[in-house]
């Protein structure tokens, strides 16, 4: 079977650790993660980083990896340059995903180069992207896939909730299989994304972020500790 086809009408999880300080940074620990999500059902991972991604491909179920990195004077970074690509391809992630938003990236490097990188590495490339606009321009430069991942973080403010309607337009317009990704913090939010069009859908924090989920339980709290306001 191929990699589209082996996640398509089911759930990938992705692992990340957000917070700087989060144990899941080590390997190890967010392999226990990651085993835990494919035991719980996930037919893939979402992965950040080399050695995460290295690690998670011995799980046996597609990966998508990325490798989040700041750049100075860039907006980007989600896998920023065509040398996070070959990195990634390298350690066998079977997807990239990258930013794929109008925003210039590092470097002048164009979309177009890192799909071609990631094709030259075997593997499928996954656009990130904000909009119906940036999918359609990620379609025509060679994206495999296209997600929401991006939806809600290029402007001022971030909603609470998934895009749905988003998930659901770029179905109507594009071509290839679309990833809801964002937000999902629902079951029922993740049946709205199957019925609006995608293909896989992408949960990440509600599932595999301990810390980021005891926030908002501790925020809910009368004493809000001061980390988890
Ligand atoms: C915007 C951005 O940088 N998104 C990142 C992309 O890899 C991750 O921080 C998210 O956790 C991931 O997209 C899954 O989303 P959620 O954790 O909301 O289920």
């Amino acid at each position: 079977m191929n990699v589209a086809e082996a996640i398509r009408g089911r759930l990938v999880v992705s692992c990340q650790a957000q917070d700087p300080r989060s144990p899941f940074l080590d390997t190890a620990h967010m392999m226990a993660m990651a085993t835990a999500a494919v035991l719980g059902g996930a037919a893939g991972l979402r992965g950040q980083g080399v050695a995460h991604v290295r690690a998670m491909v011995t799980l046996g179920v597609p990966v998508v990896g990325l490798v989040k990195r700041n750049v100075p004077g860039s907006p980007v970074y989600i896998t920023p340059s065509r040398a996070d690509v070959d990195a990634l391809t390298g350690a066998g992630a079977q997807i990239v995903a990258a930013d794929a938003t109008d925003r210039p990236r590092p470097g002048g490097e164009r979309l177009a180069d890192l799909i071609a990188a990631t094709h030259a590495g075997g593997a499928l490339f996954m656009a990130d992207v904000d909009s119906v606009d940036s999918a359609l321009a990620a379609v025509d430069a060679g994206a495999d896939l296209v997600g929401t991942t991006l939806a809600g973080y290029t402007g001022a403010t971030v909603p609470d909730g998934p895009d749905v309607d988003l998930v659901a337009a770029i179905s109507r317009w594009c071509p290839v299989p679309v990833v809801a990704e964002g937000r999902y913090r629902t079951p029922a939010q993740v049946a709205a994304a199957f019925d609006g069009g995608a293909w896989t859908v992408v949960v990440g924090t509600a599932i595999s972020d301990p810390v980021h989920t005891t926030r908002r339980f501790a925020s809910a709290c009368p004493h809000v500790p001061v980390e988890s306001r």
